[in-house]
């Protein structure tokens, strides 16, 4: 049975999900010999992820306290989501999505949604079967969709291996950029953004941090 949970902002999605894995997550060492506790298909649905103020400027994310991910080098991983060039890393989601496929999937889905509102093909994919097949270093987000209803845009990611403690924050607060990109483009409200994590794992060097972070 997947794994549901709800939450109002990303940090409170993260801390549920860490909870729930460490109380029922399974041993399972993974390719590389590392031990991690995990479980499968997690969907957190996360409502608000940014947080509104009275001008609706500025609206904030905020970080867990004490999280290594927050500031400057988070925004920066943000803006990764909607930059085409890879910059030399192996792969990154903004060049998957924008440039990797010689079309920018970003601006397509745009167009659909912009052509029919309640659209169901805005949906892009990061995962490229002649190189992904082979490699050992390949995207972990493979789909993302959006959906339009009632002036609200939906996000939903894909992933196929999440590292909840170390990539599922930084990897949230990408998706709710993009999805706050989209959504001026169309003229929406960012809404609720989903994200599925079929393997939702966490890796035993972080056990200790992950337990503190709930206090
Ligand atoms: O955006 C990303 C990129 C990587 N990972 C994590 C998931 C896994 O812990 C690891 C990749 O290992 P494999 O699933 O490929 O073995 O990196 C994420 O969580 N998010």
């Amino acid at each position: 049975m997947p794994y549901k949970i709800t939450a109002n902002e990303i940090k409170d999605g993260w801390q549920k999900l860490i909870k729930k894995i460490l109380k029922e997550g399974k041993p399972i060492k993974d390719e590389r010999g590392t031990r991690t506790l995990e479980i499968l298909n997690a969907i957190v649905e996360i409502q608000r992820p940014f947080r509104p103020n009275f001008y609706h400027i500025n609206e904030e994310i905020e970080t867990p306290k004490g999280y290594f991910w927050s500031g400057e080098k988070l925004k920066e991983y943000a803006n990764q989501f909607l930059k085409p060039d890879k910059k030399g890393f192996i792969y990154t989601y903004g060049n998957r999505l924008r440039s990797h496929f010689k079309v920018d999937q970003v601006e397509e889905a745009i167009k659909r949604l912009k052509n029919f509102k309640k659209t169901r093909r805005a949906t892009m994919i990061t995962w490229d079967p002649q190189v992904d097949t082979k490699e050992d270093e390949v995207p972990c987000m493979i789909l993302i969709d959006f959906k339009i209803r009632g002036n609200k845009l939906y996000t939903t990611g894909v992933w196929r291996s999440h590292d909840i403690y170390g990539a599922w924050f930084p990897n949230a607060v990408g998706l709710a950029h993009l999805a706050k990109y989209v959504a001026e483009k169309t003229g929406t409200k960012v809404g609720p953004i989903t994200i599925h994590s079929i393997s939702a794992h966490i890796y035993e060097v972080n056990f200790e941090e992950a337990k503190k972070m709930m206090r």
